[in-house]
């Protein structure tokens, strides 16, 4: 069982869907998850500030991965409102434990899989990078997706989900003490990527 975990667009889910690949194993974007109760909320005009139309959104939960709206600025923003909510993530917490509990091994990503979801995992990796490549990364990131942005608000967006992500009283974004830091700022893709693979690696030898 792998968990990677880190701040927005740290390289997290590429690492985290290569590293699936290399060893053969099931993964979960566990950030879709909270994505899709801000998305089923943004649908309804429900209030992300009201705790309990927050956790009414968890209801049903059937999403298409796919779906280009659960990656946009504004569904990115509800989603990092709603995560702090307790109700929230105890609604989603067996749907993630299940999958990273499942014969075989897998690889889940997010914010709190090694700390949380998975604290027995075998290999954990904390994912991290500037907060201005990051904004770099999502700007190119939303226009290679259609949804052209400007870099000064992605940046400011960023720094405040990062903080909201870090200062949460339940399950906030921060390292656990057995994760392996990988900081991809000066690297690229298939340089962290391969970083990433060393660093299981070792821990998986060492386990
Ligand atoms: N090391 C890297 N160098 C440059 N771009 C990267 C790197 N890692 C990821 N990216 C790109 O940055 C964007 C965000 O990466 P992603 O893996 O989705 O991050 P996260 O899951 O942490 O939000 C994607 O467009 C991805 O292709
Ligand atoms: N395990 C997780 C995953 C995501 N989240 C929340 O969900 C939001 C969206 O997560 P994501 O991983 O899809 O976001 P990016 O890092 O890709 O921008 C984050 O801002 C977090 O607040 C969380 O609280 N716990």
């Amino acid at each position: 069982m792998i968990a990677v975990d880190g701040p927005a667009a740290s390289g997290k889910g590429t690492i985290a869907r290569a590293l699936a690949k290399h060893f053969d194993l099931p993964h979960m974007d566990t950030g879709l998850l909270y994505r899709a109760v801000a998305l089923n909320l943004w649908r309804w005009g429900g209030d992300p500030t009201i705790e309990f139309e927050a956790l009414r959104a968890c209801g049903d939960l059937r999403f298409d991965p796919d779906d280009e709206e659960l990656r946009s600025e504004p569904v990115s923003r509800i989603a990092s409102k709603v995560s702090s909510y307790a109700s929230v993530r105890a609604a989603l917490l067996q749907r993630q434990r299940e999958f990273a509990a499942q014969d075989g091994g897998a690889v889940l990503d997010g914010r709190d899989i090694g700390t949380v979801i998975a604290p027995d995992a075998d290999a954990k990796l904390f994912v991290t990078a500037s907060p201005e490549v990051r904004a770099q990364r999502r700007v190119r990131e939303l226009l290679e997706r259609g949804m052209p942005s400007h870099y000064e608000d992605v940046l400011l967006d960023i720094r405040a989900r990062d903080e909201r992500d870090s200062s949460r009283e339940i399950a906030p974004l921060r390292q656990a003490e057995d994760a392996e830091l990988l900081d991809t700022s000066g690297l690229d893709i298939e340089q962290s990527i391969a970083e990433a693979i060393r660093l299981v690696e070792r821990q998986l030898a060492e386990a």
